[in-house]
Parts: structure tokens; C-alpha cells; sequence
């Protein structure tokens, strides 16, 4: 099958575009699993995080589902969206839009430049939850807020949230970031496992200043990417609860692919959080996939000429954690 595609990327969190509202592909369920795992296998000459399929919605202007490289479907994706979110509002020529999600509607806005020449988009993170059963997390309580583990560390403190995609995370020193630790209890809760059974986002946070975070994630369905847009909004609310950074103000967000912001709201005992960052293309492509050989190629690319600009906000966000 031909299928038309935009390399895009949200803080270097990859993704293959494919518009199924613009083209029918005749995608099954089966073969959308299937083309994430061929087309985002690293090995190979596209790779990504995942895919975000754009499928028209009854509810809103379009809906986006997301698949991680490994094929299993997430429930949102942050990153993904402003990318989505993007796509979408050029094709319908507006500033904003309302996209349909596995939980919830969301909604996207067009933004300034968070650098020259960045197309940036605000997307609504939405419905937070702290109930661990809405990860799940099987621990025999309701709620893991800055509480310890045993099966996970002795030393670190964690906090459980669905944002609605589930998330764990804990703040850190610099020598438990340098350290293998991420990486070996990030395997452990997602492979078979009592406390995850589908399996959980992992952050590390470091607090870098007054409402200033670094964070880095070692995402489920994929291993550690650049950065990952629920996390950073999970990572940020943790923050303000427990670390002292405040809602309705800004939040710098430093990850290993660059820099966003997102703004944490509370109303009551509900909170959502605004994520502001780039949504930058790379390039366009024409994919033919055979899924019953697991092959492709590609036979058209065309670059975007955008990555450029990104790489200055990038520098710019290298310089200032290594100052
Ligand atoms: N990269 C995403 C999250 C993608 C889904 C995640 N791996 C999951 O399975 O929940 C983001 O930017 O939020």
C-alpha cells in the first residue's frame, strides 16, 4: 500500500504523520500495530517514537490516535498532539481546534514562536487523575503522592498520575540521574510485572530552579526518548504540588530533545496543564509497505527545511544545562 506521511517532532519525541482523514488506507486495527512497528523500527531508514493516525471525529475537528513504536496503542501523547494539532489547524486554516483523543477532547491553539521561526502550538493536558487504579498501579492503596516503594527503591519517592496516559515520577539528585537507575526500574515495571501490569511512563525530575524542571523519560511502548509531552505536564503538576513551583505561572521544562512550557491549573481537587511548545516537521514522504513481507520503501522525500530553526532551541537549551 502508498501511504503519505510527515516526519514530524515535538522536542525531538518523533513521530510518522498519517492523515486516514485525507486518504482512506483501508487500515485494520491489526495493520496500524503492524506499520508502527515497521515503519518506527530505528533500524530502518524513517524510525520514530511512534505514529499518530488522523481519523475524522464526529466530536471535534479531527481525532488522533497514537501508537508506540512497539505497536501497543497509548491513550494521549503530548507531543503528538501539537504536532497533530498543527496539522490540523493548517488544513482547516485556523488558529485553533478541538481534537478527539481515547479520553477526552482537547483542545489546541496556535502560539508565538517560542524561538524565531518555531511553529508552536498550546495543547490542553486533560483528565489528570491520582487514582491508581486509572493507571493501573497495583499497590493497595488509592494514591502514591512523594511515597516510597520497596519493590522499586529504597531511597526515591514517587508520585502516581494518569494524565490520562499513566505516568510515574520522582525527583532526583544528580547522582541518581547519572546513575542506571532510571533505566533498570523503567525495564522492570515494563515487563511482566505485579505493580504495572499495562505498564507506566517513568520520569526523573530535577529541579533546576524557581519553576525551572529538567525532565527525562523513559517512556512505555518505546524506552527513553527525547522527551515526552505528558510527562513534562505530569512532572510539572508533581512539581507544584510537592516542590514548591506555582500554578498559573510558566514552567520551564528542559529534556534531553530542548525545552517547552507548561502552565498547571487547579481548580479545587482537579488540575489540568497547558503545554506549550514546538511543532516542527521535517519532512514529507510516500511509503510503499508490503505488511505481510514487513517491508517498505521509500520513494518520495521532501525536507521541510524547519529542522534548522529547532536546532537553535535545542543548542540554546544544551547551553543553558550545561551552565
Ligand atoms: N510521547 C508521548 C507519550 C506517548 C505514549 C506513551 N509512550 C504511553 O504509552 O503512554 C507524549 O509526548 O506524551
Amino acid at each position: 500500500m502508498l501511504i503519505n506521511l510527515i516526519k514530524c517532532h515535538g522536542s525531538g519525541n518523533d513521530f510518522l504523520l498519517i492523515d486516514e482523514m485525507e486518504h482512506d488506507y483501508g487500515l485494520t486495527e491489526e495493520s496500524r500495530e503492524r506499520l508502527a512497528r515497521l515503519l518506527c523500527d530505528r533500524s530502518n531508514e524513517l524510525g520514530a517514537d511512534g505514529i499518530l493516525n488522523i481519523l475524522p471525529s464526529k466530536r471535534g475537528d479531527a481525532r488522533m490516535r497514537v501508537f508506540n513504536s512497539d505497536g501497543s496503542e497509548a491513550s494521549m501523547c503530548g507531543n503528538g498532539l501539537r504536532c497533530a494539532g498543527r496539522y490540523v489547524c493548517e488544513k482547516l486554516g485556523s488558529q485553533e481546534a478541538v481534537i478527539e483523543t481515547m479520553k477526552a477532547d482537547l483542545n489546541v491553539k496556535k502560539e508565538e514562536d517560542i524561538l524565531e521561526g518555531i511553529p508552536t502550538y498550546r495543547v490542553e493536558i486533560s483528565p489528570v487523575s491520582f487514582k491508581l487504579a486509572d493507571l493501573p498501579m497495583m499497590l493497595g492503596q488509592d494514591t502514591l503522592i512523594q511515597g516510597k516503594v520497596a519493590e522499586l527503591s529504597e531511597e526515591l519517592e514517587f508520585t502516581a498520575l494518569a494524565v490520562p496516559n499513566p505516568h510515574l515520577a520522582a525527583i532526583v539528585d544528580k547522582k541518581n540521574l547519572d546513575s542506571e537507575l532510571q533505566k533498570k526500574l523503567s525495564e522492570a515495571v515494563n515487563g511482566p510485572n505485579k505493580l504495572f501490569p499495562d505498564g507506566v511512563n517513568v520520569s526523573f525530575i530535577r529541579l533546576l530552579g524557581k519553576n525551572r524542571i529538567f525532565v527525562r523519560t523513559f517512556e512505555r511502548g518505546v524506552g527513553f526518548t527525547n522527551a515526552c509531552g505528558t510527562a513534562m505536564s505530569a512532572s510539572s503538576l508533581v512539581t507544584c504540588l510537592t516542590a514548591g513551583n506555582e500554578f498559573d505561572e510558566s514552567i520551564e521544562v528542559y529534556n534531553p530533545g530542548g525545552m517547552v512550557q507548561c502552565v498547571v491549573h487547579q481548580s479545587g481537587e482537579s488540575y489540568t496543564v497547558d503545554l506549550i511548545g514546538n511543532a516542527t516537521y521535517v519532512y514529507q514522504a510516500e511509503v510503499d509497505a508490503d505488511l505481510t513481507a514487513a517491508a517498505f520503501s521509500v520513494k518520495d522525500k521532501q525536507n521541510f527545511n524547519e529542522q534548522e530553526n529547532y536546532n537553535k532551541l535545542r543548542e540554546k537549551a544544551q547551553a543553558f544545562l550545561s551552565s
